[in-house]
């Protein structure tokens, strides 16, 4: 890292510059994992705190602020953090005492940083979460204390959404709006139809149905469900999800009756994108589909989302209506393949900056 020295000579001819002229680290490059967040501890006012930071975000929840404000003080922030926590202390990462999203987008970074730096040891890879710590704000303002001129942002979402991808970069911008002397910014696009992202996944499949006793009859692809309303403004997502789950059909050359896209985590009364997977695993044995293999592409690390709610509530749902086999896919994590889609999707996008 270089630290400049104070540019007096560009100065001397309009005069002395000041003796307080800090001086500016430059000649790095930051490449920042931006993932969604998850509660600090599982007790009630760390639940709430995350849940009130997560649900107040207006690219979350789109509502007038004059319906919703109520609706979460008085009634969600009073009513879920209990039972959530609960949820979360089923799948928390007892050692480390912090949820898996965490553990494994901090491992993602290590990997990722322990094999760029050799190409390139101007690199400096960082993490951050959208909603709890670490703070976004926080990393990118130490990434440029590091002298980080060039930062990439690479939001950990395979398809992009406003709920998702979007409010990851706001909050970077946000701090980056502070900032006198900007990093140069680029952000890392989906990478919901690349090649070594579907291929990716289709191993992890191939694996599990060699490893499993079973042939499955339904492969179910679930992505984190949406309102209609933020497909029908326009959001990317759904388009996304559903070429993903085309791609990875075709790649593992499963027929078209065998394969359906679901979404989960239907929150609240509002219509959301169809078909529910909650259903889907309740209405499947009745068609006399009694073995499933499930498998999640949007996430990038297992999560609340899939230990409790597919491997947990869904699979139970299934089995209790009829079903006989249920596997669950674990996602891409920081195995090799998933670190290689990072990679892939990081040097692609630091070209011309890397050397
Ligand atoms: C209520 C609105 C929500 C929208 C819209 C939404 C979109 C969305 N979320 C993810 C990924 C994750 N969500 C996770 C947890 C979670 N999601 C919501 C709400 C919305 N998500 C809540 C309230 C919670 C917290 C748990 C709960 O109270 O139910 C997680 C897991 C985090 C963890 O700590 O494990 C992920 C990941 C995507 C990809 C998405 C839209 C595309
Ligand atoms: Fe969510
Ligand atoms: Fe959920």
């Amino acid at each position: 890292m270089t630290v400049m020295p104070r540019p007096d000579a560009d100065f001397r001819a309009v005069g002395p510059l000041p003796e307080a002229h800090p001086p500016v680290r430059v000649g790095k490059i930051g490449v920042l994992l931006l993932n969604l967040g998850t509660p600090d501890a599982t007790d009630y006012w760390s639940m709430r705190r995350y849940l009130k930071e997560f649900l107040s975000d207006r690219r979350v929840i789109e509502k007038p602020r004059w319906l919703w404000w109520p609706i979460l003080n008085l009634i969600i922030l009073s009513v879920r953090p209990g039972p959530k926590g609960k949820d979360y202390d089923l799948i928390w990462n007892k050692e480390g005492d912090e949820g898996p999203l965490k553990t494994i987008t901090r491992s993602q970074a290590q990997k990722l940083a322990a094999t760029i730096t050799e190409k390139d040891p101007r690199i400096v890879v960082d993490w951050a979460m959208r909603y709890g710590n670490p703070s976004t704000p926080s990393r990118i303002r130490a990434l440029q204390e590091q002298g980080c001129d060039r930062i990439l942002l690479v939001p950990l979402y395979p398809q992009s959404c406003a709920a998702t991808t979007a409010t990851a970069c706001d909050k970077a911008f946000e701090e980056l709006m502070r900032m006198r002397w900007q990093p140069a910014v680029r952000v890392a696009p989906p990478w919901h139809d690349d090649p070594v992202y579907i291929n990716a996944l289709a191993k992890t499949v191939r694996d599990k149905l060699a490893a499993i006793d079973f042939e499955p009859d339904m492969i179910v692809a679930s992505f984190h469900g949406v309102p209609m309303e933020y497909l029908l403004k326009g959001d990317p997502y759904h388009c996304q999800c559903q070429k993903t789950g085309r791609l990875l059909r075709e790649t593992l050359g499963w027929d078209k009756d065998r394969f359906m896209v679901c979404f989960q985590s239907r929150f609240g009364p509002d219509e959301w994108l169809k078909p529910y997977l909650i259903d889907t695993m309740g209405e499947l044995p009745k068609r006399g589909v009694k073995k499933v293999l499930v498998i999640a592409p949007g996430f990038s690390a297992d999560c609340l989302e899939t230990l409790e709610e597919i491997e947990g509530e869904n699979k139970e749902h299934f089995l209790h209506h009829g079903g006989e086999q249920f596997a669950y896919v674990p996602c891409l994590n920081d195995s090799p393949d998933g670190l290689d889609v990072i990679r892939a999707v990081v040097e692609r996008e630091l070209q011309g900056w890397m050397r």
